[in-house]
């Protein structure tokens, strides 16, 4: 990929086929109750760090170690345990401005993940599978955290795009009027849409006649609703403070 065939069209299909795989991460975790002891920070005894830390701490210093943190693009919850890459790393594009890269939400997608998303689209029970469980979250996590820190390549572009609208707001750190003129209301709209429709098509239970009919079993597998809330009022706004965060860094 070169510098010159990223344009705003490109970065928005990326984010369009982004959707696909967090619809379907959002699927295979909904297979799991929601399994309070997971996140239950005494639950490993004195370690004082849940389950799903733990997990997602070592898998990420595991990955790091084999360059996944070299790629732009992605991001580590927990950057204090990462471990120096064995291998010389891929050459990625540098499309970032090195000061706006350094842009991180992940701690909000953290507590909105836990704290208001994963209540609504599992069941209140246990089935003490918490392998599976927290696998299937770090999932999610790594679907959110790629998508939601896109905004600082989707910024960057915006920057290029027209920098003698933005660089006045840069320069005045004005972040209310960055906001405004990085929104597209009606893009907005026809994500969220399509968000809905994807969840509804992708997750349907699907049933081969009478006999199969399950009657307590609900339509989706995830609430398209649910889905489309997550776009709504997290993916999309968490984005574009992304995008804000970045240009506020881009002359620095
Ligand atoms: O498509 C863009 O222009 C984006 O910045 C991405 C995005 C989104 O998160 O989907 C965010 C802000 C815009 O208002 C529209 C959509």
């Amino acid at each position: 990929k070169s510098l010159s065939s990223v344009t705003i069209d490109s970065l928005r299909a990326s984010l369009e086929k982004q959707e696909d795989f967090i619809v379907f991460s959002l699927i295979e975790r909904a297979r799991y109750p929601y399994n309070s002891f997971a996140y239950d920070p005494s639950f490993l005894g004195n370690q004082n760090c849940s389950f799903v830390e733990l997990f997602v701490r070592e898998t990420e210093a595991m990955e790091a170690r084999f360059g996944r943190y070299q790629n732009p693009e992605e991001l580590p919850f927990f950057p204090d345990y990462a471990q120096p890459p064995l291998a010389p790393p891929h050459r990625f594009p540098n499309i970032l401005h090195p000061p706006g890269a350094s842009v991180n939400v992940s701690r909000r997608i953290w507590d909105m993940y836990f704290n208001d998303l994963l209540p609504l689209f599992t069941k209140k029970a246990d089935d003490r599978n918490y392998q599976q469980t927290v696998a299937s979250d770090l999932i999610c996590l790594q679907a959110l955290s790629r998508r939601i820190h896109s905004g600082r390549f989707v910024a960057e572009i915006k920057f290029r795009d027209s920098p003698q609208n933005y660089i006045p707001a840069i320069q005045a750190k004005d972040s209310e009027t960055l906001m405004k003129l990085l929104t597209f209301t009606s893009v907005e709209e026809a994500v969220v849409k399509r968000v809905f429709k994807k969840a509804e098509i992708f997750g349907q239970n699907v049933n081969l006649g009478k006999n199969n009919v399950k009657e307590a079993e609900s339509k989706y597998k995830v609430e398209p609703s649910v889905a489309a809330k997550l776009y709504q009022e997290w993916v999309i706004p968490f984005t574009k403070q992304v995008e804000v965060g970045y240009l506020l860094r881009r002359l620095i």
